[in-house]
C-alpha cells in the first residue's frame, strides 16, 4: 500500500525570504499535530524530507517520505521505541572534534566488520560488549542503556550506536536518484554509523563532516566505519561478514577528507561557525533525527546556520515516534511555521508496512 503525507511541493517563488528563527518549540508545534486527522498514518509510515535552498535569496524545501520494514535484520523495530527522558540531562554537551589516531589499525582492534550493499560497518553488538566492560571512565552509554533498557536516553545517549532503518531508505534514495556529491561539502548530521556520509565520501564529496551527540559513537563506530570503507578501489568487494578488515595505512586516504565531531547541535553550530573562514554545507544528510520535538528548534537553527545558499538537506524519518512524540507531521508544521524552508515529499517507501500494521 502506498502512503502519501500532506506534504506539498511549493514553488520557490512562493517561499519567503529568510525569516526569524522561532524560539518557541513545544507550544507552537504540539498544537498543530492533529493525530485524529490521519489516525492510521502514525503506525504505517516512515518518511524522508529534503530541505533545499535556492540560488535566489529564497528558500525552498523538498521532502522525501519513506518507510521501510526491510532492514529489521539490522535494527529492532523502533516505530514504537523506548526513550528515557532524564530529569537532569547532560544537555549542552560541548562539541569536540575527534582526530583519528595516526595508526589507524588501532581503531579496528576487537571490531567485527559486516557489509551491506557495498558499505562496511562494524558489528555494534561486539562494540557494545567490549565497551560494557571498559567505558566506565567515559560516557558509559552502553551500561546506561542496558540498565534503563531504552533505545536512547534523551540528553545522554541519542541512539547513535545502531543503524536505524531510515538510513537504509535514504541510502537507497540517494543511489537510485544518483544524487550528486562530487566536489561538495557534506554534513552527516546525527550520523551514528555514518553510512550516509560514507556514501557521499565514496561518491567524491570534497569533504564530509560527521556529527553525533556521543563521543563514544564517533570513536567506536563512526571513525571505524569510515576507515573500513576507505579502501577506495576495493570497497565493492567488502570484507566477508564477521571478518575484521585491517586496512593498511596507505588505504586510509579518504580519511583526510573527513572530520568528526561529537556534541550537542547548538554547540556544534558554534564550533563550525567559529572557524575561519566560516563553513556552510552544500548537502546535509540526516536520518532519524526528528523523533524529539524539543530538539526541533535547535535542529532548524542548524539548517538555517549551516546550510549554504545553494544547499540541500535530505532528511529521512519515520512518520511518528511513539514514546517521544516527534514525527513528520509535527516537523513539517514546525518548518512551515518558521517560514524559512518549504517542504516537499520526494518518495514513500512502504515495504512491510501492512505486515507491521497487522501485527
Ligand atoms: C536515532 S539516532 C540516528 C542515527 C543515524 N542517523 C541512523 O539513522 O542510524 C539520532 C542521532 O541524532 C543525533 N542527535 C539527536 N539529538 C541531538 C542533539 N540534540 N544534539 C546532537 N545530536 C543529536 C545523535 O547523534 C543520534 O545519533
Amino acid at each position: 500500500m502506498s502512503f502519501q503525507f500532506n506534504f506539498s511541493i511549493e514553488d520557490a517563488e512562493g517561499c519567503p525570504l529568510e525569516c526569524e528563527l522561532s524560539t518557541v518549540l513545544h507550544n507552537s508545534s504540539s498544537g498543530h499535530l492533529d493525530k485524529e486527522e490521519n489516525p492510521k498514518d502514525d503506525k504505517l509510515s516512515l518518511g524522508d524530507s529534503e530541505v533545499q535552498r535556492e540560488t535566489t535569496n529564497e528558500v525552498k524545501a523538498t521532502g522525501l517520505m519513506t518507510s521501510s520494514g526491510k532492514n529489521n535484520t539490522f535494527n529492532s523495530d523502533i516505530r514504537s521505541f523506548n526513550c528515557h527522558v532524564e530529569e537532569n540531562p547532560e544537555s549542552s554537551t560541548l562539541a569536540t572534534e575527534h582526530k583519528p589516531p595516526e595508526d589507524v589499525s588501532i581503531i579496528l582492534e576487537n571490531k567485527v566488520v559486516e557489509s551491506l550493499s557495498g558499505l562496511c560497518f562494524v558489528n555494534v553488538s561486539v562494540v557494545e560488549m567490549t565497551l560494557s566492560d571498559k567505558d566506565s571512565a567515559g560516557e558509559n552509554i552502553v551500561r546506561k542503556t542496558i540498565t534503563s533498557n531504552t533505545d536512547l536516553i534523551s540528553g545522554v545517549y541519542e541512539g547513535g550506536m545502531k543503524i536505524w532503518e531510515c538510513t537504509f531508505d535514504l541510502l537507497k534514495y540517494l543511489e537510485e536518484n544518483d544524487v550528486e556529491f562530487k566536489g561538495k561539502l557534506v554534513l552527516d548530521l546525527g550520523c551514528g554509523a555514518g553510512l550516509l556520509g560514507i556514501l557521499a565520501l565514496k561518491r567524491k564529496a570534497k569533504e564530509v563532516h560527521f556529527q553525533d551527540y556521543n563521543s563514544t559513537v564517533i570513536g567506536e563506530i563512526t571513525i571505524p566505519n569510515t576507515l573500513v570503507n576507505c579502501d577506495n578501489d576495493k570497497t565493492s568487494r567488502c570484507v566477508q561478514e564477521s571478518s575484521p578488515k585491517r586496512p593498511r595505512m596507505s588505504e586510509s586516504g579518504l580519511l583526510s577528507r573527513c572530520r568528526f565531531f561529537s556534541g550537542e547541535w547548538s554547540q556544534f553550530v558554534q564550533l563550525i561557525q567559529n572557524e575561519i573562514p566560516p563553513k556552510t554545507y552544500d548537502v546535509i544528510l540526516t536520518s532519524e533525527t526528528i523523533y524529539n520535538p524539543s530538539y526541533y528548534s535547535v535542529l532548524h537553527s542548524v539548517f538555517q546556520s549551516l546550510l549554504s545558499r545553494n544547499g540541500i538537506v535530505y532528511l529521512a524519518t519515520k512518520s511518528h515516534y511513539f514514546g517521544v512524540g516527534g514525527g513528520v507531521h509535527l516537523f513539517e508544521t514546525f518548518i512551515r511555521e518558521r517560514n524559512v524552508f518549504c517542504v516537499k515529499t520526494l518518495q514513500v517507501y512502504d515495504d512491510g508496512l501492512q505486515r507491521q500494521h497487522e501485527e
